[in-house]
């Protein structure tokens, strides 16, 4: 095949087309988010079940009780875990946490340990207590020693490094504190809010875990859609996310029963997000609950005025000056400087409630926009359908199918009318072979991890996106994150546990997509809308040169003769960046680099011949004078 390149762009690329979607969906706690302790303040459990205690054992003949303190540690924290020492105790007694799923112990990292604690009855005795971390099997890797004092009937939070002296060979591990048994016998201690961090990345506090934070990072994302998705919406209108309860101290964020069936803390809240994209270089796409939660309820058109405000304020917060009231909350937190801030996203998926966003769309739009006439608010019910007034600017379109589809869907916005609207692809993947039965099970054809096939599919589907980058402004793959502990969606682009980050084959494609976008579109002779390969080519300036993306989704190899423009001054070589493997070929945790790019040199001369190998997604580099 013969690809004519024109030396007339035809369209930019925007500088946010590729970007990040983020929800906790065990993307979060337990993810990037760093905090190693699951279940750290007993956040919205009842007190005296056994539920409570998840992630907590006692150590010794202690016993250990989530209680409803009667003076707790905060409002947001009703409960403590109490610590009762047998009159009878001898040797260590106190209680553990396994992490989330481990705890990885390392040897060059420093760990920040803290929490609270009180006497509820006062004691003479002043306990030591050792604060450790250790192997499920007894290895003591780093311990200090910290006094309790039974004078201490109110809360008082203690802090505590702790220096691993080896590296563990596994997650298996334990954060605990104990205390010796005899020298305790018959004491009560109440403990709450504990926390065990590591390094984070740009070593922000209370922030990101470096490996997974660098996996992102290296995507080279401009954009990152927060906090959901689902996990925005709620199970019921009380239960939605709420920007004012994720900000201010962790003693204060009461947490929330996230919308993938587990509590989520909060650690990870609005400040921590907005940081986040400026250490990365990220704009946010800030959706904005709106009056739709997943039970299906959508609140009526009268009762929508206090959460119009609530939205106006989680605005302010990010942008409004130290004036404003959450400007001055902001300030007031250590940030007196207004976040960046261009897109709101009002809703999550409103398709599912298209007849009450009529009136939803209408007054969250009509009063933020009259607010912050300086925003770009995105509507996310299917374009045009219903017909929404005011008219929206932008809508969020997701599509989550088979690989079949997308190499089919290249073309998807070239149909689109061009009528001023610009699009965000906010969530797509090819998650099952199946396409009658997308959302089923691995054995039903559903991804456990994308394979070589589903990433190809969505390469040719992302040559389109570049192709309609007049229209489409911005797109991320979803969702961007699992902990294969404990997974509420597959495939997803980037895995791990405790220890390992895991990148796959749609990662490597994202980022190569990403790393290489170019800033300008060349129009190129079409591929065949029904073929089985697909390309599209930009102009990056600097450093100059021709970038050539080819997809080719089948498993024989694709001779494609590139011709470029006349008047352009190509070098005699350039690079191949290519990602390719088999059909199913998948990087999963036991083969986690079946499938990698490799980089080589290419001949280039008037045409640039490159045979595309069969699955595989290529970037092609040619450096122009
Ligand atoms: N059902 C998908 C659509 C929703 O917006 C996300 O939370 C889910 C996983 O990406």
């Amino acid at each position: 095949t013969t690809v004519a390149i024109s030396a007339t762009a035809s369209h930019p690329i925007p500088t946010t087309l590729y970007g990040q979607m983020f929800e906790d969906i065990n993307s979060g706690d337990g993810g990037l988010y760093a905090e190693l302790l699951q279940n750290r303040a007993f956040q919205q459990v009842a007190p005296n079940t056994t539920a409570a205690l998840n992630a907590w054992h006692a150590i010794g003949s202690a016993t250990i009780n989530v209680v409803a303190d009667p003076t707790p540690v905060s409002s947001a924290l009703p409960n403590a875990l109490q610590l009762r020492v047998p009159s009878s105790a001898s040797g260590a007694v106190g209680f553990g946490n396994e992490g989330y799923w481990g705890i990885k112990v390392d040897s060059t990292w420093t760990y920040n340990a803290s929490f609270y604690y009180r006497f509820p009855a006062a004691s003479a005795q002043k306990p030591t207590s050792t604060v450790s971390l250790v192997s499920s099997s007894g290895d003591t890797y780093a311990a200090a020693s910290v006094t309790l004092d039974g004078s201490q009937t109110t809360w008082k939070q203690v802090f505590v490094t702790l220096k691993p002296n080896a590296n563990a060979p596994n997650t298996a591990n334990n954060f605990a504190v104990t205390l010796d048994g005899a020298s305790a016998r018959g004491l009560t201690v109440n403990f709450a809010m504990f926390s065990l961090f590591p390094p984070t990345y740009k070593g922000r506090a209370n922030g990101m875990r470096i490996d997974v934070a660098t996996a992102l990072a290296e995507m080279n994302p401009s954009f990152f859609r927060l906090p959901g998705g689902n996990n925005l919406e709620g199970q019921s209108t009380a239960t939605r996310w709420q920007w004012n309860a994720t900000v201010g101290p962790l003693v204060d964020r009461p947490g929330r029963m996230g919308d993938w069936g587990y509590i989520n803390t909060d650690g990870l809240g609005l400040m921590e997000y907005l940081y986040w994209c400026e250490d990365v270089g990220m704009q946010p796409i800030m959706a904005v609950w709106a009056g739709y939660s997943l039970d299906g309820d959508s609140l009526p058109e009268n009762e929508l005025a206090p959460y119009i405000q609530q939205a106006a304020d989680q605005i302010e917060f990010v942008i409004g000056d130290t004036s404003t009231t959450y400007g001055a909350l902001r300030a007031s937190l250590g940030r007196a400087e207004p976040f960046n801030l261009t897109y709101i996203e009002v809703g999550n998926e409103d398709f599912f409630a298209s007849s009450s966003y009529i009136y939803r769309w209408r007054d969250f739009y009509g009063n933020l926009s009259a607010r912050y006439p300086q925003l770009q608010f995105i509507a996310t019910t299917y374009p045009f359908n219903p017909i929404l007034t005011p008219t929206p600017k932008h809508y969020d379109n997701h599509v989550y199918q088979t690989p079949h589809w997308f190499a089919s869907n290249s073309f998807f916005y070239d149909d689109y009318e061009r009528n001023g609207t610009t699009y965000f692809e906010g969530e797509y993947a090819s998650i099952s072979s199946n396409a009658s039965d997308l959302y089923g099970s691995a054995a039903t054809g559903r991804f456990l991890y994308p394979t070589m096939a589903a990433s190809t599919g969505e390469a040719a589907f992302m040559t389109g996106l570049e192709r309609n980058a007049d229209i489409v402004f911005a797109a991320s793959y979803a969702p961007l994150l699992q902990n294969i502990a404990s997974t509420q969606w597959t495939p997803d682009l980037v895995s791990y546990d405790a220890a390992t980050v895991y990148r796959s084959t749609s990662y490597y494609t994202q980022q190569l997509f990403s790393v290489n976008r170019g800033d300008e579109y060349l129009p190129s002779t079409l591929p065949a809308r029904n073929g089985t390969v697909f390309w599209s080519v930009t102009r990056r300036n600097s450093p100059s040169a021709i970038l050539i993306k080819v997809s080719n989704t089948v498993s024989t190899p694709a001779d494609l003769v590139f011709q470029l423009p006349l008047g352009i001054n190509a070098g005699s070589s350039g690079t191949a960046q290519v990602l390719q493997g088999s059909q199913n070929a998948s990087n999963t945790p036991s083969t986690p680099n079946a499938v990698t790019p490799v980089t080589f040199t290419i001949s280039v001369g008037r045409t640039v011949n490159y045979s595309a190998p069969g699955f595989s997604v290529s970037v092609l580099t040619v450096p122009i004078a």
